[in-house]
């Protein structure tokens, strides 16, 4: 037996890509006791099969086997003195040669066997280890091993095996007589047990490296790549995923099974059956610790070590009565699929046993399907199996970690995170070694859901995308108010607020986070048409799990499209009342819309500002209190002029002032017509259990007669010819010691009334100053003598924007 004394090292393709490449392999290495298995330079095993593909069919194949061999003598120049390449150039030369000769062959006969595959792929190997001996030679006592002169494989059921009695004898007497302080291998070939060269499948290399780690017993075995080590997730879907350092031989196999392709999963059997740790390491970065595979399970942190997934599966569903409590059945099924040579990757059955349910990969779907139907058709004939069916858009996400061993909280946490990022679960999957839970979903929404339970389970920063329409007072107040909680939300809350999109009834501009920057400048100077589709669009693309649209406009002809935006999971954040206060039956439709697709509506600021009036009012309504009545004064525009009115000032200025300083609606008449206080006590009607509508509430309209159809700049210059009547009524009040208020007040049967009202001066609707709101609510808890009051300004940009925002953060978490 070979005692335990090497390191066996195994470089992929990209650590031999070129001239420097072997430079710096050499460098990684000790110059001493090591084996060092290596791989085609890369793109050489791909570029040999589609040449020989061309050749089969036809086409050209010459001149790009000429550059192939041309690369592989710059390299020889680049690395050995004149005097040291002779040899190998004409190996080398030789094996061209024969190759050309074997194309001939093959594309006179139109066809190739897998033995000449198998003999014209190995070449990539023995090639580059030939070149990396000489490279090394020129320095320490290094041999060659062509590995079909030791290692011996066979294929059972398909699946490549190892002779290891036999290769272990070859290797001890291939030894025999000699000695090295390094021997470089070929990867990826071996012997049959005819002696002929076979290949141990696509990217057996690391397969290669882990056989010679257990045939010299190696004491480590070190995978040179060109990342860092397995990561938590792919790097390329994730942003934030990291090199895992630790992993236990049995997560690798998970991790490595499922797509984690820095490692080839054949490569852990043999490393753990001798107890050798492997490392996997960048031969780009050789300084960084790489992950580090043993025995030693360690729990991670984060409850999982990492998340993988494999795509184009399908999901093959076995459905009927006559399986219940009959054995056998599953039995059954999985025959057929063996004989058909497909490997199931999931499944699942209910404990009610009538049904079960199979993952395949997707290009076997249409054998399995054929198959089954065939194999089973006398029950499916008799109606104890209904029809098979297969859903060909699926992939699996898996979790893995020995850390979920024992550890109750990880399913949930990761069928919960799936939920919330409104992704549909098709099956689930734990074995009970409990290393690996695995769900089924669509395939379409497997980056996001990498995103997603990446983000949960690292407490990584949880992104959602923003869409925020109409930057105008509102929006353009609440975007200055994210861009500057922006860190501090990221720092406390873990959230990343990123504006993916702004939009206003003409301009769009659409970025990665248009909060990076001014984003006032980059709208006025980058916008580009507005268009809604699109704008939807940007805003689901890079698979940010979570989406909301913030509409901050008063447009009744977009909160039509929040039925179209729940459909897609878009969560809606407004201070826009259209939606709440207009047509019962759609308004009906968004909220059930919104439970259906589990997307959050959120709506604080449409009455009274940032006061937290709807959310106390649901909090009532949750917890069983019952609203007897509602009354209060809601318009901040109309509190703030009569306000006004009572100091003696002019009507049509203050109206102008109200505008200005951005109470009003856009357009003013919007207050002055009682229509925007109607829509508020709708919306708290209607949040109070009643079918109401603002057709069943009688407003006073202070617009005179003459300017209610005209455009507003009209309205405003003309609004002075109005003054006297309105500023007559404040005069007359405040003779009386009374002030007017527009108030309104929700009855116990939930009738709504409005009224224009002059109150004493010591009531509570005549002691509100500037824009102030105030509601009274009596509840069957907060009884006629002590009511629940809120109070406070009920309109202008800075508290309303507040409202929104809580309502953002109020919404990250819910769903983080
Ligand atoms: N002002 C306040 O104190 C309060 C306001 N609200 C509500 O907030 C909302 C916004 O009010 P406010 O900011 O004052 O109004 P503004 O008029 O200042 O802003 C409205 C914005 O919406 C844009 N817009 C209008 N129609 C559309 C459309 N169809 N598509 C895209 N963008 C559109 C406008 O863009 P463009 O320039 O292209 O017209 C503008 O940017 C209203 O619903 C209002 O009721 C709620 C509580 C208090
Ligand atoms: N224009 C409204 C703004 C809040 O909804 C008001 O004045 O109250
Ligand atoms: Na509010």
């Amino acid at each position: 037996m070979i005692k335990r004394y090497y390191t066996v090292h195994k470089f992929g393709g990209s650590s031999v890509a070129n001239a420097e490449r072997f430079v710096e392999v050499k460098k990684i290495l000790t110059g001493t006791k090591e084996v060092i298995v290596v791989s085609a330079t890369k793109g050489t095993t791909s570029k040999l099969q589609l040449l020989m593909d061309n050749a089969r069919d036809g086409l050209a194949w010459q001149e790009e086997l000429a550059a192939l061999e041309k690369s592989h003598q710059i390299i020889i120049e680049s690395l050995l003195p004149d005097n040291k390449r002779g040899d190998l150039l004409q190996v080398i030369g030789h094996d061209f040669a024969t190759i050309a000769n074997v194309f001939n062959t093959v594309s006179q006969i139109g066809n190739y066997s897998t033995d000449i595959q198998d003999f014209i792929l190995g070449y990539g190997e023995q090639w580059s280890a030939q070149i990396l001996t000489a490279y090394l030679a020129l320095s320490t006592n290094t041999l060659y091993l062509d590995a079909t002169k030791v290692l011996y494989s066979y294929k059972k059921d398909g699946v490549v095996c190892i002779d290891w009695e036999r290769s272990e004898a070859a290797l001890i007497n291939y030894f025999q007589d000699k000695k090295f302080d390094q021997l470089v291998v070929t990867g990826f070939i071996a012997s049959t047990p005819e002696g002929k060269r076979t290949t141990l499948g696509r990217n057996g290399s690391d397969f290669s490296g882990a056989i010679f780690a257990k045939l010299f017993h190696a004491i480590e075995l070190i995978i040179w790549t060109d990342v860092d080590g397995i990561y938590t997730a792919h790097p390329a879907k994730v942003k934030n995923a990291f090199c895992i350092d630790t992993l236990s031989y049995k997560e690798a196999l998970e991790l490595a099974y499922f797509g984690a392709s820095v490692l080839h999963p054949m490569t852990i059997a043999p490393a753990q059956d001798d107890n050798i740790p492997i490392y996997i390491k960048d031969s780009y970065n050789p300084a960084a610790p790489g992950t580090y595979i043993s025995h030693t399970s360690t729990k991670s942190e984060h409850g999982i070590k990492g998340l993988t997934y494999v795509d184009d599966i399908a999901l093959i569903n076995i459905e009927g009565a006559g399986m219940a409590g009959v054995s056998g059945s599953a039995a059954r099924i999985f025959q057929i699929m063996q004989q058909c040579n497909i490997s199931v990757i999931l499944i699942s059955q209910a404990s009610s046993e009538h049904s079960l349910c199979i993952a395949i990969a997707n290009k076997f779907a249409a054998k399995a399907i054929e198959a089954l139907n065939t194999n089973l058709q006398f029950e499916i004939e008799t109606g104890q199996i209904n029809k098979v069916t297969a859903d060909t858009t699926c992939a699996i996400l898996a979790a893995v970690g020995d850390g979920m061993i024992g550890s109750p909280g990880v399913a949930g946490k990761f069928f919960d995170t799936l939920a919330k990022a409104n992704i549909n679960i098709r099956a689930i999957a734990q074995g009970s070694s409990e290393r690996n839970i695995s769900a089924v979903i669509d395939s379409k929404d497997i980056n996001k859901a990498l995103q997603a339970a990446h983000a949960s389970f690292y407490l990584a920063d949880q992104p959602i995308a923003i869409g925020l329409i109409g930057p105008g007072g509102i929006g353009a107040a609440l975007l200055n108010q994210i861009a500057a909680a922006r860190d501090s939300v990221k720092a406390k809350n873990k959230v990343d607020l990123c504006l993916r999109g702004i939009m206003s009834s003409k301009k769009m501009i659409l970025a990665e986070n248009a909060l990076d920057g001014d984003w006032k400048t980059n709208f006025e100077e980058n916008a580009t048409e507005a268009d809604l589709d699109k704008f939807i669009e940007h805003l689901l693309s890079d698979d940010i799990p979570h989406a909301v649209i913030i509409d901050c406009t008063a447009s009744n002809e977009l909160s039509k499209q929040y039925l179209s935006f729940f459909n897609k999971g878009i969560n809606i954040i407004t201070p826009n009342k259209h939606a709440n206060a207009g047509d019962l039956d759609y308004y009906r439709q968004i909220m059930a819309a919104s439970h259906k697709k589990g997307c959050h509506y959120l709506y604080e600021a449409t009455v009274c500002a940032g006061l937290p009036v709807i959310s106390t009012l649901q909090d009532l309504v949750k917890t069983g209190d019952e609203v007897v009545t509602i009354e209060g004064v809601v318009s901040g525009t109309l509190s703030f002029i009569f306000n006004e009115l009572g100091k003696g000032r002019i009507f049509s200025d203050v109206v102008r002032e109200a505008r200005e300083l951005g109470y009003t609606e856009p357009d003013p008449r919007e207050d002055l017509s009682g229509q925007d206080v109607a829509r508020k006590l709708v919306c708290l009607a209607r949040e109070s259990g009643y079918s109401v509508s603002l057709s069943d509430i009688q407003v006073t309209n202070l617009v005179p007669e003459a300017l209610r159809s005209c455009s507003i700049d009209e309205f405003l210059t003309r609004l002075p010819e109005f003054d006297g009547t309105i500023m007559e009524m404040a005069a007359k009040a405040k003779a009386n010691n009374e002030k007017v208020c527009y108030a309104g007040k929700i009855h116990e049967d939930g009738k709504i009334t409005v009224a224009i009202q002059s109150v004493a001066e010591s009531h509570p609707l005549a002691r509100l100053n500037g824009t102030d709101n105030i509601l009274i609510f009596q509840t069957s808890r907060y009884n006629s003598s002590r009511p629940m009051v809120i109070q406070g300004p009920g309109a202008g940009a800075e508290v309303t924007a507040a409202g929104v925002f809580a309502d953002l953060l109020r919404l990250t978490s819910y769903l983080y």
